[in-house]
């Protein structure tokens, strides 16, 4: 049975999930040294903002096949690490997206009412009336940086509570922000104008320390700030600068730099700001809306099913994979079978969509087609995440055409590679009931399913030549369970593919080769 060891709390359901298919350990807390000492035994790793993944626990986990992040950000795991290793890493993209953006208008209504100062000074036995006058929220301008998920819901109960929004994104376009009742702005003028600024952007380099002192000073006397994103993205010394000397009204901080936070010059400043220990996505329905999500994702891989929101390979809609599963097969079995046609290395690989097969997302074929091509060499340590990268690493080129106008059948795919000394193709299809056809081979005409042993010869198409291949295996007592011939004009150059019901006996190729007409002959193995 798998091992799943959770590192950080986890709801429930999530666990009852994963029990399923899996003997469960919650161990929440470890440090790295611990965790590297134990993750060796583990399949998949669960965790929340908590446990950082490094690349030295990712190199300990020998067995490790996924890692899950209960929740969006999936800057705690080191992603180029797995990736090299083929491990998965799923996070939940939309379980918590609610939650966090609530905890964002909660942190700007909180600044603008002195919430939290307010009541502390009723439980001290005092009555501050005066001292707690806030501002409304009504008619003035939001700042969004980021309109994606959280960013939009944000955007969405802002404008029912009458804010006016303005928001930077370089990647959403006009149309999008429209829809929402944003303008669109850039970085410089939503600092200038908007009296509260929220953030809703992944932590990237390009997004670290964009707020800074010089983007502070930007802002109005009266303007606060709220991150409820990615601590980091603010330059903390620089913030707590310039709300002691009162250069900005307040800021609402959810996340830091480190965290815990410890020892900091923001926990040292009065109402002006608002601190809260990473709960943006604390509610009841978040956590059990992210660890359902990401444990059925764990549960499903360690199945051997696809996940449906994997960070480090081709995100596709699950409707959308469900339809290209079947071609994934087709192409990594093409791309297995024309490897091992070439015998060699493979130098480069031109992949040919066609028919209703152009129309659809080519990445994830290219990557089935990649993972079958490498499998002769690297088994089961090539899988969807590294199929790319081991590629790329060989120095195979790979060149991805497509053809819609091509009907010979619904939608088919031609493998061509090319080594140092042969180059084979083949092409391949699928039928109604989704079986996968072998169509062609060397560009001859065949129809073929693959088989687990396979013998390709090519040969000149002459009389006697199929009966002597079919003694000749006999003699080594091989049983045939299919054999065809492709050729394009008679007495010409000829294909012939055998299925048979067990391996080749050794010695039986060189057999096959002394066969007067036959000028090649490969096994395969699917
Ligand atoms: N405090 C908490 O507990 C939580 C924090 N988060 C964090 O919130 C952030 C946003 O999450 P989602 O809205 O779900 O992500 P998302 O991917 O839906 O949206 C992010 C948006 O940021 C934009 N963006 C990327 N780089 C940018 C840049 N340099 N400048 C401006 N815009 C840029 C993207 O175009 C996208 O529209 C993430 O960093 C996530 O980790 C998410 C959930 C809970
Ligand atoms: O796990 C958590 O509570 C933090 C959630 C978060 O920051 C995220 O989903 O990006």
């Amino acid at each position: 049975m798998p091992k799943v060891l959770v590192c950080d709390p986890i709801d429930q359901a999530g666990i009852d999930i994963l029990s399923q298919v899996a003997q469960v350990d919650v161990k929440t807390g470890l440090p790295v040294e611990e965790l590297v000492k134990v993750v060796p035994e583990y399949d998949a790793l669960m965790i929340r903002s908590g446990t950082r993944v490094t690349a030295e626990i990712i190199e300990a986990g020998v067995q490790l096949k996924i890692i899950g992040r209960a929740g969006v950000g999936v800057d705690n795991v080191d992603v180029p690490a797995a990736t090299r290793k083929g491990i998965i890493v799923v996070n939940s993209p939309e379980g918590n997206t609610i939650a966090a953006a609530e905890h964002a208008l909660a942190l700007m209504l909180s600044l603008s009412r002195h919430i939290p100062d307010a009541n502390q000074s009723v439980k001290n036995g005092k009555w501050e009336r005066k001292k707690f006058v806030g501002t409304e929220v009504y008619k003035k301008t939001l700042g969004i940086v980021g309109l994606g998920k959280i960013g939009s819901h944000v955007a969405a109960a802002a404008k029912a509570m009458g804010m006016k929004l303005i928001a930077f994104d370089p990647f959403i376009s006009a149309e999008r922000a429209d829809q929402l009742g944003c303008r669109l702005v850039d970085m410089d003028v939503l600092m200038q104008e908007a009296d509260y600024i929220t953030l809703h952007i992944p932590k990237t380099p390009e997004t670290t320390n964009l707020i800074n002192a010089k983007s502070l000073a930007k802002m109005k006397p009266t303007a606060r700030i709220i991150n409820c994103a990615r601590g980091g993205i603010i330059d903390e010394a620089a913030l707590a600068e310039a709300l002691k000397n009162g250069q900005i009204g307040g800021a609402a901080l959810d996340v830091y730099a480190n965290e815990p936070l410890g020892e900091s010059p923001l926990t040292e400043l009065g109402k002006e700001a608002i601190l809260t220990p990473h709960l943006g996505a604390s509610t009841t329905e978040a956590q059990v809306n992210v660890a359902v999500d990401v444990a059925e994702q764990i549960r499903d891989v360690l199945l051997g099913l696809p996940a449906r929101s994997a960070v480090n390979i081709p995100g596709l809609h699950p409707d959308a994979l469900e339809q290209l599963r079947p071609y994934l097969q087709l192409a990594e079995t093409l791309g297995n079978l024309v490897s091992q046609l070439v015998g060699d290395r493979v130098e480069s690989l031109n992949i040919h969509l066609q028919g209703e097969l152009a129309n659809n997302q080519s990445q994830p074929i290219v990557i089935a087609a990649l993972k079958g091509l490498l499998s002769r060499a690297l088994r089961e340590r090539v899988n969807y995440v590294n199929a790319s990268i081991e590629a790329q690493e060989r120095g195979i080129r790979v060149i991805e055409t497509r053809d819609a106008s091509i009907r010979d059948y619904r939608g088919s795919l031609l493998l061509q590679a090319k080594g140092p000394s042969e180059e084979h193709d083949v092409t391949g299809t699928l039928l109604g009931d989704g079986e996968i056809r072998i169509t062609t081979v060397d560009g001859f005409p065949i129809n073929v399913p693959p088989n687990q042993h396979m013998l390709f010869t090519r040969h000149r198409d002459m009389p006697g030549i199929i009966g002597k291949i079919g003694s000749l295996l006999g003699s080594f007592n091989v049983n045939i369970a299919s054999m065809q011939v492709g050729r394009q004009i008679v007495r010409g150059d000829a294909v012939m593919v055998l299925t048979i019901d067990d391996p080749l006996p050794e010695g039986i190729l060189e057999e096959i080769l002394k066969v007067p007409g036959i000028r090649d002959a490969n096994t395969v193995m699917l």
